[in-house]
């Protein structure tokens, strides 16, 4: 074109996904290109300018032998995360709908590590996202030394009550009596900056509705308010389980959708299972 007209073909392509309401930019590095540099994934994110999205994910060439891809996360500000449970999704079926993994069953590589896939009737995905990890220098949670089931802390002048736990990014979860009236958009960013988490930390507002069923909302470190955070789903999951406030089974329903969440032991790993979607397939030129 010769116009300074961008020429299709020429950019950056991308696909569009979302995992119960948590958005993706998914990126294929596979052929060895750098990864997204902080100021990309801020303007990929940009709801306004840029395509949109809570998270960057960027395929990459597997690390183990018996993984078909690894991947890294990127938040909507630009930092690095090293878990994402609905990310994990949308990779698994964005690998399958390329060809590179079959079903049933396959292994990802994360940052935080290697997750078993499991292909389900009607085309949920489940992932095996770790052991929970309580530890408070996991999170880390500072000041605090063995694992609690409960801490609490002065947060702008409130004696705020949570529990912690690391799911290969850190967790802290706050229950409620009701998640649609809980304060996420005044204690969320109040707990992330607190002195306590010096790595910042995601924030859930989770709503024991029964049992077997959560009412969960998420402020997630590097976005905000999500409409669905997997690693929060099995956050919050694995502190009201540890604290037998619920069955080992059962729905998170967040405002974007419904995981279902097992874990049967301590010493195991936790699987959420939920839905991964392609909203468009695009080209970045800017
Ligand atoms: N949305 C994600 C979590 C993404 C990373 C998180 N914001 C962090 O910084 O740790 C999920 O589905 O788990």
């Amino acid at each position: 074109m010769g116009d300074g007209t961008p020429r299709p073909g020429a950019g950056l392509r991308f696909s569009k996904m979302h995992g119960a309401g948590n958005d993706f930019v998914v990126l294929d590095l596979r052929d060895g290109a750098p990864p997204p540099t902080p100021a990309l994934c801020r303007a990929l994110a940009d709801r306004h300018t840029g395509v949109g999205c809570d998270q960057i994910l960027a395929v990459e060439p597997a690390r183990r032998a018996d993984s078909v891809a690894g991947y890294r996360i990127f938040n909507a500000d630009g930092s690095v995360a090293r878990q994402c449970g609905n990310g994990a999704r949308c990779i698994a079926a964005w690998l399958l709908r390329d060809g590179a993994a079959q079903g049933p069953r396959f292994m990802l590589d994360s940052p935080a590590g290697t997750h078993a896939v499991e292909c389900l009737d009607g085309g949920d995905l489940r992932i095996a996202m770790g052991v929970p990890d309580f530890a408070a220098a996991s999170v880390p949670l500072a000041g605090f030394d063995p694992a609690q089931d409960a801490y609490t802390l002065d947060v702008d002048g409130a004696a705020v009550t949570f529990g912690v736990v690391s799911m290969g990014n850190p967790h802290a979860v706050v229950e409620v009596d009701a998640a649609d009236d809980s304060p996420v958009a005044v204690l969320g960013p109040a707990l992330q900056r607190h002195a306590a988490f010096p790595e910042s930390v995601n924030v859930g507002f989770a709503e024991v509705v029964a049992r077997d069923r959560v009412r969960l909302r998420v402020y997630e470190r590097g976005v905000g308010e999500t409409l669905a955070c997997g690693s929060g789903a099995c956050a919050a999951a694995a502190v009201l389980m540890r604290r037998g406030r619920v069955d080992r089974e059962l729905d998170v329903v967040l405002p974007g959708g419904t995981l279902r969440l097992a874990w049967q032991r301590d010493a195991g790993e936790i699987t959420m299972a939920g839905p991964a979607t392609f909203v468009y397939e695009g080209e970045w030129i800017a």
